[in-house]
């Protein structure tokens, strides 16, 4: 079964658009100007239960816009949607029982009053019997390693701690779906290794289906073996990470630490008639060479046959450059 279903999704923002200038001011008092935002333009995908997938876009391409659609917050100018079986907007109640949420940016815990107690508050709000309550919430906090930090009101955590917190007050309820903006903002490494870990336990354990915006791309290596990727408020790929990469990843760096200063030119000229693409590394005796994977070989060795080397390494294309590639392109499909 299907935990989500977008069809044609559409969401359109009527914003007023002011004019310059003093005059413009003030005929902006007597007639208003709007312009229309498509946020989400036209959108179709299918989330089945289980699935950890990506929602992946630069800023401004409407992830937010599609989240806040999926959870019920707004609701769509058009297009159709069944979250859990449900139109989120329409059966709110019993809807919201059967999702959790956490936007890394904001709070759903109480400031002042310790973690416990804000758990407690969800749990009358989810009407959560003791027992499911106490089993489940049991495992979360040991998964999380939150035990410790119970008793401690919010304000007093750490924004690692917090986010961990979050996640567990998301969970109270042991919702079939998590939706999840940007989970891991602002933490440190060691706390990131955490909570995937933990999003990984959970979705084996439960079976639960996850939907992640994030720009961090170690999470979606991480966590996501689907992506899709949104840009301008349209899907522009939607499909596996180990494809993308394939696809668009093809290649490899080639960074040379020369003994001294080289130039693009000479390197051009001792290139010529291979496919290379050469850049500056952050000295000026360092330079990169971008070559597709068989081409490898024959760079090293004219290079190194001309000039004396300090050092050299060969790297993949990092997926955050292939995404980049991407989205300068314009379109992932074609
Ligand atoms: N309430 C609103 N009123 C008017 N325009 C809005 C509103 N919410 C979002 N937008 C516009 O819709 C577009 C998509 O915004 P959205 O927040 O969904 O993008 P996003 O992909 O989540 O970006 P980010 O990564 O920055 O959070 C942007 O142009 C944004 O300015």
């Amino acid at each position: 079964m299907n935990a989500i279903e977008v069809e044609q999704l559409r969401k359109e923002f009527k914003v007023h658009k002011s004019r310059s200038g003093l005059v413009g001011a003030f005929r902006d008092l007597w007639t208003r100007r709007y312009v229309t935002i498509r946020a989400v333009d036209g959108i179709s995908f299918a989330v089945r239960q289980g699935e950890i997938v990506g929602y992946i876009g630069e800023n401004g391409a409407g992830k937010s816009t599609t989240i806040k659609m999926l959870t019920g917050i707004l609701t769509p100018t058009s297009g159709r949607i069944v979250v859990n079986g449900m139109n989120p907007h329409k059966e709110r109640e019993k809807f919201v029982r059967t999702i959790g949420v956490v936007f890394g940016q904001r709070s759903q815990l109480w400031w002042d009053i310790a973690v416990q107690e804000s758990f407690r508050l969800l749990k009358k709000v989810y009407r959560v019997p003791d027992e499911q309550y106490r089993r489940h919430m049991g495992e979360v906090i040991e998964m999380l390693d939150i035990g410790p930090l119970l008793d401690k009101p919010v304000r007093k955590l750490s924004l690692g701690q917090r986010m961990r917190c979050e996640l567990a007050a998301a969970l109270i309820h042991n919702p079939p779906l998590l939706f999840l903006d940007e989970p891991t903002i602002g933490l440190d490494v060691l706390v990131k290794l955490n909570i995937r870990q933990f999003l990984k336990q959970l979705n084996e354990r439960y079976g639960t289906t996850i939907l992640l915006t994030t720009h961090d791309m170690s999470d979606i290596e991480a966590l996501c073996e689907r992506v899709i990727m949104l840009d301008e408020g349209k899907i522009i790929y939607d499909g596996s990470l180990g494809q993308l990469k394939e696809k668009w990843g093809q290649g490899k760096r080639i960074s040379f630490t020369f003994v001294e200063e080289a130039t693009l030119v000479a390197l051009q000229e001792l290139t010529t008639g291979l496919d290379v693409n050469w850049k500056q590394g952050e000295q000026p005796n360092v330079w990169v060479a971008h070559v597709p994977s068989g081409g490898v070989p024959e760079v090293v060795s004219r290079v190194a046959a001309r000039y004396p080397l300090q050092d050299i390494h060969i790297h993949e294309v990092p997926t955050e450059e292939i995404i980049r590639n991407i989205y300068q392109e314009g379109a992932a499909n074609g």
